[in-house]
């Protein structure tokens, strides 16, 4: 799969995104936000970091960037999207996804190793894991507390669009989530870094890669 990592300016980890999408066995190809050009991808990954520095909220000025115009059609004809922590907050601000990040509950940036379990193992991202399989990946932010209304929280649930939750919440999260999906299953975002977990020298091991096999096992299956 030729699966694009767009840079916006700030970005942090959009290197780190590269590299797992090869280790997963795909073309990485560089998105830059200022391009509405999408490269004839498959699919996109909107990585870490700070974009436009945070300001105003995490995600709010990267929404406007040309390059989310065409991922946003792109999203809506079914493309698979996947929002990393300062993605996942783009995608929330662009309403491709529900709900909204908010500052931790105790006010402080964390940067752990965090256990998760896999709730949701039939999206575009995860289906190289098996549901209830549990996960240790890095967590590493300042806005990561997870909140929607209860009406949506429910909904969340009902349909399955919970797509992973933390076990030992370590931001205030609501029903501990730490990322959900669209009621399509091609649209995810996930609070904590799947691609700081896919080598054993760097560690902590190697459990995030199933977010960047998944596409291919689906494409081959
Ligand atoms: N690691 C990240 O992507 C950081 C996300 C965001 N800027 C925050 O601090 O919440």
């Amino acid at each position: 799969m030729k699966i694009g990592v767009v840079t916006f300016p700030g970005s942090l980890d959009d290197v780190d995104a590269q590299r797992a999408v090869r280790i997963g066995g795909n073309e990485a190809v560089a998105l830059w936000h200022g391009d509405e050009d999408l490269h004839g991808v498959d699919a996109i990954v909107l990585p870490g970091g700070f974009s436009y520095g945070d300001y105003l909220r995490c995600g709010a000025i990267s929404r406007f960037s040309p390059v989310m115009t065409s991922l946003v059609e792109a999203a809506g004809k079914g493309m698979p999207v996947l929002g990393i922590c300062n993605g996942f907050q783009v995608l929330c601000e662009s309403h491709l996804l529900p709900g909204a990040l908010i500052r931790n509950d105790h006010r402080k940036f964390i940067c752990r190793d965090q256990r998760l379990r896999i709730e949701n193992a039939t999206t575009a991202w995860t289906s190289a894991y098996a549901a209830g399989q549990e996960i240790t990946v890095v967590l590493k932010n300042g806005e990561g507390a997870y909140v929607a209304d209860e009406a949506t929280l429910d909904r969340l649930e009902g349909e399955g669009q919970v797509v992973a939750r933390y076990l030992g919440n370590p931001n205030g999260s609501q029903r501990d989530i730490a990322g959900v999906t669209n009621a399509a299953g091609n649209v995810v975002g996930l609070m904590p870094h799947p691609e700081h977990a896919v080598e054993d020298l760097t560690g902590p091991g190697t459990d995030g890669l199933g977010f960047f096999t998944s596409l291919v096992e689906r494409a081959f299956a």
